[in-house]
């Protein structure tokens, strides 16, 4: 029965990722995304929802509800991800140390992980309505050097950091945590895990700096679309236990994501939206 229930949900995973990367990029916009057909939508918008019922056994469902917004929803949200001439989104500055933070005000989501994990790609993915919105990514571990903040309206800020681990910018612990530790706006941190490799020691090292700081944060599994089912939830499981007994700041929903085929892209527009009260969400069950 397992066995059965794997086999047929593998078979969207593998046509959604078989898609090219011009028809994937249509799939940024949730208007297009929900003509695939049903079971392709549901692991393009839900991916978590998808393996969740193969992790049963490690989830703790009484502590909370799965973010599970509607597709409504998430056309709302979709909408603060365009840039009009009322709601601007551009980059706004960049900043190596405390002292070069803009004076901003609007919330501000952090995001953070080892080099390489892919930040950069998935803040552009995020902005892939707005493609004018330009966000350096590359191959070459260590390739972005500062904090950038890019400005969405008044809504909030999205900040991209430097990576930690290989080619880290010397400064980087000078620059970041006391950043992330007193920052005032900063509504949520996303800390960044490569769902191919799993917690690697830095992750853990990050995990613990997060846990240190008491301020709610968030992981995020990227790169979904490269690593096979088996792996990823191997590294799910093994993410589950960690978070389940060794954190209580961090959201016990990891969300999934693949910025090049844009899974996980929209329901974290929408989480985002969510938690700088820009959007009220109409159904969370
Ligand atoms: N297959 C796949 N590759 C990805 C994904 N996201 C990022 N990448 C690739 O991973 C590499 C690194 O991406 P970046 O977004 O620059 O990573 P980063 O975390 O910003 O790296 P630093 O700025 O060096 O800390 C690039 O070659 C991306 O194309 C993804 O979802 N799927
Ligand atoms: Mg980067």
């Amino acid at each position: 029965m397992f066995c059965l229930r794997l086999k047929r949900w593998l078979q969207p995973w593998s046509q959604v990722c078989a898609v090219s990367r011009q028809s994937a990029h249509r799939l940024s916009s949730i208007l297009q995304a929900t003509k695939l057909p049903p079971q392709k939508v549901q692991s393009l918008l839900y991916p978590f929802s998808k393996v969740e019922e193969f992790l049963d056994r490690s989830v703790d469902r009484t502590q909370f509800q799965l973010f599970h917004p509607s597709v409504e929803d998430m056309v709302q949200a979709e909408k603060l991800f365009i840039s009009s001439r009322s709601h601007k989104i551009d980059y706004y500055s960049s900043a190596e140390r405390m002292g070069h933070l803009p004076a901003l005000q609007q919330p501000e989501m952090g995001f953070i992980g080892r080099s390489n994990v892919g930040k950069s790609s998935l803040i552009k993915a995020l902005f892939s309505l707005t493609p004018e919105v330009e966000v350096r990514v590359s191959k070459t571990p260590g390739h972005t050097k500062k904090m950038n903040f890019f400005k969405v309206g008044k809504a909030f800020t999205i900040v991209d950091m430097p990576g930690y681990g290989y080619r880290a910018p010397k400064d980087f612990v000078d620059m970041v945590e006391p950043y992330l530790c007193q920052r005032k706006n900063l509504v949520r941190t996303f800390l960044l895990v490569d769902g191919n490799v799993g917690l690697q020691k830095a992750d853990l090292i990050a995990l613990e700096m997060c846990e240190e700081f008491r301020r709610p944060y968030v992981i995020i599994v990227t790169k979904i679309d490269k690593c096979g089912l088996g792996v990823l939830l191997t590294n799910l499981m093994n993410l589950q236990e960690v978070v389940k007994t060794q954190t209580t700041s961090c959201f016990p929903q990891p969300f999934l994501v693949s910025s090049l085929q844009f899974w996980g892209i929209h329901l974290l527009r929408c989480f985002i939206c969510h938690l700088t009260g820009s959007i009220m969400l109409t159904n969370t069950s």
